[in-house]
């Protein structure tokens, strides 16, 4: 039985087959995607792979360079041809949740720049609904005491991340209010509201933005498209 780790592994060291020579190639943030980027580390040291990576976090960037990859900004560069991204949850409509590491504007800046996108997962992201995961908005500090209230007003149980008794930030100083949703029934209804409101900088539900999803599982690599 492999461990939840080794099937990330999977999924991760699978994907890294996508990138071609000359690429420019979103880098997601997360778990899954270090193990992409060790890949993706080998192809340049073993085949001379050269790809231009735009990360999703500074903690990618970080990860990437030290692997000799050559990083730029979403801002230095004109196309991106494939992002490939970690999830917290993904739906047979290849709909998901992410932001599960609080990365969640970026990656959706860079995934909505790409021209085409993959995620890798293990085969305990794969869901029938979305929801059980606490579902991460990003929002501004000031004014979230009542933009927390708001959202608990309508029954989607905000909790305010922290990290090491202080509130957790984004790349972006912001922080992130998770929502204990249980299940989303109306997913594309959920993501409007929320984007709709004041103080809201981005949320993590990632509706209709990726047709491919690498599931690391216990018989190898499955790769669902849509
Ligand atoms: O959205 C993300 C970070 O904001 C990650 O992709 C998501 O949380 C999955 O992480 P992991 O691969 O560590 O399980």
């Amino acid at each position: 039985m492999k461990t939840q780790d080794e099937l990330k592994k999977i999924a991760g060291y699978k994907a890294a087959e996508l990138v071609e020579d000359g690429m420019t190639v979103g880098l997601g943030t997360g778990s899954t995607v270090r193990y992409l980027l060790d890949a993706l580390g080998e192809r340049i040291k073993k085949d001379g792979v050269h790809f231009t990576g735009v990360p999703t976090s500074n903690r990618t960037a970080e990860y990437g360079r030290n692997l000799g990859m050559t990083i730029k900004s979403l801002d230095d560069v004109d196309t991106i041809d494939i992002t490939i991204d970690g999830a917290d949850e993904v739906d047979p409509q290849i709909n998901g949740i992410k932001g599960g590491g609080g990365a969640q504007t970026w990656e959706k800046l860079v995934a909505t720049n790409s021209k085409q996108c993959a995620w890798i997962v293990d085969e305990s992201k794969a869901v029938d609904q979305l929801g059980k995961f606490p579902l991460p908005v990003e929002v501004l500090e000031y004014g979230h005491h009542q933009l927390v209230k708001r959202l608990a007003d309508l029954g989607y149980k905000p909790e305010v991340r922290q990290k090491d008794g202080k509130f957790f930030r984004t790349d972006e100083g912001n922080i992130i209010v998770d929502l204990h949703l249980g299940k989303i029934a109306a997913p594309y209804d959920l993501a409007d509201e929320l984007s709709n409101m004041t103080g809201v900088v981005e949320h993590g539900l990632f509706l209709d933005m990726t047709k491919t999803v690498v599931i690391g599982t216990q018989n190898g690599a499955v790769v669902k498209t849509k």
